[in-house]
């Protein structure tokens, strides 16, 4: 479990990503998430979204990795548009699997905060993380609720600013 790949800036899809997420029904494809009035809103404030962004073609090449259901590593100079990639492939992930299964998280309380998520030692129960890597899976096994964190997780981002 502790497999999973984590880097700077890293968004690791897992289990049936690229199937969910290019599959006819896929609810990513039809963005049946929203209905009514909302939807109407979201759809005009995505479509604004759209109209100032355009996407680099390293920037889709990023989110088509992701649809694979690869782990990708982002890094690039000040404003390059990593943190309007990820937040795109947050807000993509959480729709695709559903809110509580994408995790997003950072190496401090301060970075945590920025991206509204939590700690990687929180999140994965791990403490310190001062120990060989036997005793930290022997903690988590431990420990229900990161044991269930771990279990549901769907896809997780660190972000190591
Ligand atoms: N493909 C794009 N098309 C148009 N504007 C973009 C694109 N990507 C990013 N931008 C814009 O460029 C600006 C900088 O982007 P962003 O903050 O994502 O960069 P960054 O790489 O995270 O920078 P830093 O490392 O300094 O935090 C933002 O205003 C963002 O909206």
């Amino acid at each position: 479990m502790l497999g999973m790949k984590f880097f700077g800036y890293v968004l690791s899809a897992h289990r049936n990503f690229s199937t969910k997420i290019t599959g006819k029904n896929s609810k990513w494809a039809q963005g049946k998430y929203k209905s009514g009035y909302k939807a109407r809103e979201g759809e005009a404030k995505n479509a604004k979204t759209r109209e100032r962004v355009q996407w680099t073609d390293q920037q889709k090449q990023v989110m088509s990795a992701i649809s694979e259901g690869k782990s990708v590593f982002i890094t690039g100079s000040a404003g390059t548009g990593k943190t309007v990639l990820v937040k795109h492939i947050i807000k993509q992930l959480k729709k695709c699997h559903g809110p509580s299964k994408v995790f997003v998280t950072a190496p401090t309380v301060v970075a945590a905060c920025a991206i509204s998520g939590q700690t990687l030692h929180s999140f994965a129960g791990i403490g310190c993380a001062m120990a060989d890597r036997d005793t930290l899976l022997h903690r988590i096994s431990k420990n229900d609720k990161a044991y269930r964190r771990w279990r549901k997780a769907k896809a997780l981002v660190l972000d190591e600013k």
